[in-house]
């Protein structure tokens, strides 16, 4: 039976977010914003180790107390320059405890509302799926290029357009060969495909929002308190 195991890159410096300190310990619902993305993963039954990768001089992890995440969590400081870095570098920390077929759920620490049912739908989803794939929702606005001063270049079409979310889910072994041969990527689904596989794109919603810019917060503080479960302990 393949086991599945949590790889969570924190190491980014939230510099659209322009706080004074990374986005991810922000605080969001009483707890830093990373907490409820954590507690989201360690709760999860499916989910059997969590490996959250920090910026190697990280110095806001030591200040807060992460024990009501229990012993699932394993804290590892060896963020890259960029975040396909930060997940082979994860990745890498995590070999002598995941086997090459063993499941892999990649997960911003941006991302604090995934859901108990979004993280059931993943595995129940991909668990006999021969790629692994990822959350995502099809695209409901129009969508527009701008050109010269924010002047609209073109309409696009939106038809077969999803946007990418994370977790991203595949097998150990493919993942990080995949991201050895094509590390110039912005997300795990690129690699993989860059390999030459299809990943499937599993149904999720605008809730499993990533927190880039400072609207955002108030957004997913909202979400979290509308679900009352996910607000981590
Ligand atoms: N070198 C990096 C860059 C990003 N990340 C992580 O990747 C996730 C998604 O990236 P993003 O939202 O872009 O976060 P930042 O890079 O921090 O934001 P920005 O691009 O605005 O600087 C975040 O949880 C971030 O901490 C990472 O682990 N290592
Ligand atoms: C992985 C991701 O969240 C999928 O949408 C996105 O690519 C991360 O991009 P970022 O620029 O690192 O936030």
């Amino acid at each position: 039976m393949a086991h599945h195991y949590a790889i969570v890159p924190a190491a980014g410096s939230g510099s659209r977010f322009g706080a004074e300190m990374p986005k991810q310990y922000l605080s969001l619902a009483g707890c830093p914003l990373i907490h409820h993305t954590l507690a989201a993963l360690c709760r999860c039954p499916a989910i059997e180790r969590v490996w959250v990768v920090l910026s190697p001089g990280d110095r806001y992890w030591p200040q807060y107390d992460w024990s009501a995440l229990g012993a699932k969590l394993e804290t590892v400081y060896c963020g890259g320059e960029t975040r396909a870095q930060s997940v082979a570098n994860g990745l890498a920390a995590a070999e002598t405890a995941v086997a090459d077929d063993d499941w892999v759920l990649v997960h911003d620490a941006a991302r604090p509302c995934v859901s108990a049912a979004m993280l059931d739908a993943l595995c129940r989803e991909l668990a006999d799926d021969a790629v692994g794939g990822l959350l995502a929702a099809p695209v409901a606005d129009t969508l527009k290029r701008a050109g010269e001063g924010q002047r609209v270049q073109a309409t696009l079409s939106r038809d077969g357009l999803w946007q990418a979310q994370t977790p991203q889910m595949f097998r150990y072994g493919v993942l990080r060969r995949s991201l050895a041969a094509f590390p110039d990527v912005t997300d795990e689904a690129g690699a993989i495909e860059a390999a030459g596989y299809a990943p499937r794109l599993v149904r999720a919603d605008a809730s499993n929002l990533k927190v880039t810019f400072p609207a955002d917060l108030a957004l997913a503080e909202m979400i979290l308190k509308s679900r009352r479960e996910d607000i981590a302990p």
